[in-house]
């Protein structure tokens, strides 16, 4: 594992020579947090995206952290969903249940999906509403800062494209600074009803990981990380945690650093 320097705001870099090793050290990570945050707070809240972030956590499924790990003090949120039924393969809440939900003694009333009988405003409106009743019973934290949820871990993928969460770039949803979920109706990559966690919400986290493998994100990484100047800004160059920033790479990701 190499550690890449770079300024503060981009947060820590490590490049791992595989996907695996970087599975590994991913689970340590988010088993530490959850271990000082749990024994803290009382409560642990994590955000998930959906995509190929999902596989990366199945260290966390293994011996030590299964049954190290305090997983009723787990809550699960989506950074990001697809307005589709829960049982349709395009859901991230199903991908996540499938891959890692389903393995892990986390009770069933901390998993917050999205009621997926609305509309893509409905669902944005009735996700924002459950998260105000979470931080108003202290569940989830909230920023003295921006006012907005503070989340203690959001586990993030990024596409090809720098886009994180349903944030797309040029997308005018990158700019929402009110409302907490938004929805959209016209997401370049399908399918195109969606709700995201507006970036208030995710640059108010007191941990985020951006966990991108393959060479075929390599250039929106070396965008991000490096001081290029780029005519369109990608939503992964404004991920600007008030928490830390860690960044889990493999080669092929960091191939163009
Ligand atoms: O559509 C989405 O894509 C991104 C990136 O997915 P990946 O498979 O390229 O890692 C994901 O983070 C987001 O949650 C999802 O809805």
């Amino acid at each position: 594992m190499a550690e890449i320097v770079t300024p503060k705001s981009k947060g820590k870099v490590k490049v791992f020579d595989t996907e695996e090793d970087l599975a590994v050290s991913l689970a340590k990570y988010a088993a530490d947090l959850s271990n000082q945050i749990s024994q803290e707070r009382g409560s642990f809240t994590v955000v998930l995206s959906g995509g190929s972030l999902v596989k990366s956590l199945r260290k966390l499924l293994e011996q030590p952290y299964i049954d190290s790990v305090d997983w009723s003090k787990w809550h699960v949120f989506w950074v990001d969903e697809r307005v589709v039924p829960k049982d349709h393969p395009d859901s991230n809440y199903l991908l996540a249940y499938n891959e890692f939900l389903s393995k892990v003694p986390i009770p069933t009333g901390n998993v917050y999906a999205i009621n997926d009988a609305l509309s893509a405003d409905g669902a944005a409106d009735d996700y924002e509403t459950c998260l105000k009743h979470l931080v108003k019973t202290k569940t989830i934290d909230q920023s003295q800062i921006s006012g907005f949820p503070k989340f203690d871990l959001m586990l993030m993928g990024m596409g090809p494209d720098g886009h994180i969460a349903s944030l797309f770039p040029g997308h005018p949803l990158v700019q929402e600074n009110k409302k907490w979920v938004a929805s959209i109706n016209d997401s370049p990559k399908p399918p195109p009803e969606r709700i995201s966690f507006t970036l208030p919400v995710i640059n108010s986290s007191a941990n985020i990981a951006l966990v991108v493998a393959g060479a075929g994100k390599a250039t929106a990484v070396h965008v991000a990380l490096s001081d290029v100047s780029n005519s369109e800004v990608l939503p992964v160059q404004l991920v600007e945690p008030e928490g830390e920033l860690s960044w889990f790479l493999d080669k092929g990701a960091a191939s163009k650093l």
